[in-house]
């Protein structure tokens, strides 16, 4: 049976409950994902002096054929949107700035230094966002940055971010669509701190004179990200959750979860209702933590499908702005872009799937037998063939053909790397 032929015969099976799987689709095309240069190349980027990765994060695997050049990580990226249906957004950080050859230091860059990702992005038609990047440098070996107690290094790290977010205004600007910058620091000490306030107080000053910066807010949006711990940071993190979540209600900055930095039964699945009613817009780094904050390719997972129907559910698909934050150098970096993103987007037609006005009625009523055994019996529907559907609709391999092609682009371009 064709794709067409089985969706046909699916479609019925949502239509009883009121589904429009027209309508559906509709919504799902117009959310873009965020997709993250960096599982392209393991985090190194294109600095002239290349720095070994720092800032408590880690990427392991060999597997051949990263991208070492920007040409090499744009044909990559280019390959994996091949195979991803929908109209998306790439996310950069500063290391993937393109300097000629000369030595720019991070409190030097400007807009210029990122010309070609626009140009490339115009071709692509997607949109770009935009990360600083605190961490893998020698003003930031220390473990201190934004909250450092020598100013000299905190001014340093201040005027890269107010760079980085003229950068994110550029690229509004050029592209058409606002970016969003977000601002992740790794500062934190291993061991227990004898004042936990100072180094918040500083880095709540430092963010203070970042955000004093004047950047059009049609063209760029700030975002901050808390962390629980990292390597080397694992007694405490500066920018924790508490501290990001007051500054981003307090100065109207978006708050940004990232599944991997919370305590391990919590989920950021059921902290999205909670901001919304604070906050109009969220962001999102969707990621897949195993044991700690390992960064593994997202799965379709009990948590990511949480994640997609908090999203639907509450009206967000405009007020949530999902990035993806995996890095897995152990398998072909083109396919683990290609199924952490394929997943998320099925997270929300899965969603968009449900009879969830039904379904909140049930709760209301205090019918929860039924809400139960209709949440699982839809676990079981036959999602995967309008999944499909979607796909070939979209101009992309349904179910695991562009498996092939990721094959075909390995053998013809990775394994001449
Ligand atoms: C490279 C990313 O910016 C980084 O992963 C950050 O977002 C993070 O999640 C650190 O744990
Ligand atoms: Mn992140």
């Amino acid at each position: 049976m064709s794709v067409n032929e089985n969706f046909l015969l699916v479609k019925k099976q949502y239509e009883k409950w009121g589904i429009s799987i027209d309508n559906a689709f509709e919504q799902l095309k117009s959310v873009p994902i965020s997709i993250h240069c960096w599982q392209g190349d393991d985090i190194t980027g294109f600095e002239v002096e290349e720095q070994e990765l720092s800032g408590g994060i880690d990427v392991t695997g060999d597997y051949p054929g990263k991208a070492t050049t920007p040409e090499e990580l744009r044909s990559d990226l280019e390959k994996a949107l091949s195979l991803i249906p929908g109209s998306h957004k790439v996310n950069l950080h500063a290391i993937y700035a393109e300097t000629d050859g000369q030595k720019i230091d991070r409190n030097e860059l400007e807009p210029k230094h990122f010309e070609n990702w626009v140009n490339w992005a115009k071709k692509m038609n997607v949109g770009l966002d935009f990360n600083p990047t605190l961490f893998s440098h020698p003003k930031a070996a220390d473990g201190l940055t934004l909250a450092h107690p020598d100013k000299q290094i905190r001014d340093f790290w201040i005027e890269h971010c107010i760079r980085s977010r003229q950068i994110g205004e550029y690229f509004g600007k050029e592209l058409g669509q606002p970016a969003l910058t977000n601002i992740w620091i790794p500062d934190g000490f291993k061991d227990i701190p004898s004042d936990r306030l100072t180094p918040r107080k500083r880095l709540k000053e430092s963010l203070d004179a970042i955000f004093a910066a004047d950047v059009d807010e049609s063209l760029n949006v700030d975002a901050v990200e808390s962390k629980l711990f990292g390597i080397g940071s694992e007694a405490y993190v500066v920018g924790s959750h508490e501290f990001y979540m007051g500054y981003a209600m307090k100065n109207n900055k978006l708050c940004l979860l990232d599944s991997g930095h919370y305590h391990p039964t919590e989920v950021i699945s059921n902290k999205i209702s909670a901001l919304l009613l604070f906050h109009d817009k969220l962001a999102l780094h969707v990621s897949r933590p195993v044991r700690w904050d390992s960064d593994h390719v997202v799965i379709l997972d009990d948590e990511l499908r949480e994640i997609g129907l908090e999203i639907v559910r509450n009206n967000a698909l405009d007020k949530v702005m999902i990035g993806l934050d995996f890095f897995d150098a152990s398998i072909n970096r083109v396919a683990a872009w290609t199924i952490g993103t394929r997943n998320m987007i099925k997270s929300l037609l899965y969603a968009l799937l449900l009879p969830n006005d039904h379904l909140k009625q049930l709760q209301d009523e205090g019918n929860f037998t039924e809400r139960l055994a209709l949440m699982e019996e839809f676990k079981t529907y036959p999602f995967g063939a309008v999944w499909d559907y979607y796909c070939e609709q979209m101009g992309v391999p349904s179910q695991e053909k562009w498996l092939d092609q990721v094959k075909e682009y390995e053998k013809a371009v990775l394994s001449q790397r």
